[in-house]
């Protein structure tokens, strides 16, 4: 069997293991598709094994969080952590409070985290977290005590050298002060356990901002690739929380126009444009946790059950969740001619919009390299509080600022298809090298 059968062999046997995770199934494939290209052209069989050894998990854990409403009465709710893989470094990831939070989001979410944290350069293994609570019908004191509950067993799978989780939907800095807390409380030890904490007790300057910066710089090079820049370019974001908020903030910086922000309801169309009040007064908004549609007062028209998807851009930021672009909404964004797609969030594109957007020469910065600033920087955030220092802004920004560039590079060394970047082949191929060349000295890929 040719090692390109035995790898196509194992992501089938992938698909029946886990028949029941189609999101984990379509990153795999997605992945999958280009590392099989590669192993035949490059004509390097031994490069299977390290795949399947890639695509499972080290370990899933889940627990039962019980927590107490304000009515005095208990809940329980669905916690996980999935391990995926800690070849590099010590498991990382973020933590997802929502309602619909399963193992096959946490599986697809860990393998790309694990892709992601190679391209960054940082010693990371991949992780990834969560539980089936929903922040949004509950009070500060209700989301708190879950918190504090979800922690208490949460903490017996982590620790610095162990396992380091961060925040993602329904997880910012409010929630990561209240985990910490609780870690402290339980062992009596102040560790850097957890990122994304505010930096007035260990967290690292600009990771709130990171995810959404590192987005944007990276489509800077993009553009720079095709000899443009951000000034004046049409955007539309979708989201309107940590990652969306802060993309918009820099793309405004740097001159461009956002037409858009969004949240599950419905979307906000700025005819002529965000300005730099409008976001001020959603960012304090969204700190008093209210929704986008009752932000008041800002030049917005909220249109409910609609996504950012109708209206004609130059760039588009996919920033609220996977699978949010379908082939339908690829179809009417393509309508307009987009220069690129620049995936905020993880897995935003279906396998179907993917097609059409390659098959109409629409470039696509794929999440595990346009979104990788966030866990970068808690990568730095890491290193701060071993060394017990706090970093300026500025110096985190220009770390931010580099990795970006060198994620775009690996994307343009392992991704050059004649005149153009093939965005998602370089990252997919530069991560998978990087975790396989690991992998090759821990004995595991002898066969
Ligand atoms: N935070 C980070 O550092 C990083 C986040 N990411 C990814 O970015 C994405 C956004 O995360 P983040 O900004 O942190 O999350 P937040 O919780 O801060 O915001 C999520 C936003 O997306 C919207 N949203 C959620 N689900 C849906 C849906 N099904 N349809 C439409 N809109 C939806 C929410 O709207 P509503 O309020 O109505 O639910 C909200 O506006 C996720 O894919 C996450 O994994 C990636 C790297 C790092
Ligand atoms: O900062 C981190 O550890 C997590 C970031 C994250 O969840 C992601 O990159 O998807």
């Amino acid at each position: 069997m040719s090692p390109y059968q035995r790898l196509n062999k194992h992501i089938q046997t992938i698909e029946q293991h886990y028949s029941n995770m189609p999101q984990f199934i379509q990153a795999v494939n997605e992945v999958g598709d280009d590392v099989a290209r590669y192993i035949q052209q490059s004509e390097q069989p031994h490069l299977w094994r390290a795949f399947t050894v890639l695509t499972e998990p080290d370990r899933i854990i889940q627990f039962r969080v019980d927590w107490e409403n304000d009515n005095g009465e208990f809940q329980s709710n669905r916690g996980y952590r999935v391990q995926f893989n800690n070849t590099l470094g010590p498991y990382k990831g973020g933590l997802r409070f929502t309602p619909n939070t399963k193992i096959d989001e946490l599986m697809f979410l860990g393998f790309e985290q694990t892709f992601k944290n190679s391209l960054t350069g940082l010693p990371m293994g991949g992780a990834k977290g969560g539980a089936d609570f929903d922040p949004k019908n509950c009070s500060e004191s209700e989301i708190r005590r879950f918190c504090q509950a979800f922690m208490t067993q949460l903490a017996h799978h982590i620790g610095p050298d162990k396992d380091i989780p961060a925040g993602d939907i329904g997880v910012g800095t409010r929630e990561i002060g209240y985990m910490f807390h609780q870690y402290k409380n339980i062992e009596n030890e102040f560790k850097g356990i957890l990122t994304g904490k505010h930096p007035t007790f260990g967290g690292s300057c600009i990771r709130e901002e990171a995810t959404g910066f590192g987005c944007v710089y990276f489509s800077e090079h993009m553009l720079a690739e095709l000899g443009q820049n951000l000034n004046n370019k049409v955007c539309c974001i979708s989201g309107a929380g940590n990652v969306a908020l802060y993309t918009a903030k820099k793309l405004l910086q740097r001159g461009a126009k956002v037409i858009t922000l969004s949240d599950s309801r419905g979307v906000c169309y700025f005819q002529d444009g965000l300005t730099d009040s409008d976001l001020e007064k959603i960012i304090e908004g969204r700190q008093q946790r209210k929704r986008l549609s009752d932000i008041d007062e800002v030049n917005g028209d909220y249109i409910k059950d609609e996504k950012p998807w109708q209206y004609s851009c130059d760039l588009v930021f996919p920033c609220a969740t996977q699978n949010e672009i379908d082939g339908e909404d690829a179809a009417e964004l393509i309508r307009h001619q987009p220069l690129a797609v620049v995936e905020g969030a993880n897995m935003p594109c279906s396998d179907s919009a993917l097609d059409l957007f390659e098959e109409n020469d629409v470039l696509v910065g794929p999440s595990k390299a346009v979104n990788a600033g966030g866990v970068a920087v808690s990568g730095l955030e890491i290193s701060q509080n071993r060394s017990r220092l706090s970093w300026e802004a500025t110096h985190v920004d220009e770390r931010l600022q580099q990795i970006m560039k060198q994620i775009h590079e690996q994307c343009k060394q392992h991704g050059k298809k004649g005149e153009r970047i093939d965005y998602r082949q370089g990252a997919n191929i530069a991560a998978f090298l990087k975790l396989s060349q690991a992998l090759s000295f821990t004995g595991l890929l002898a066969s």
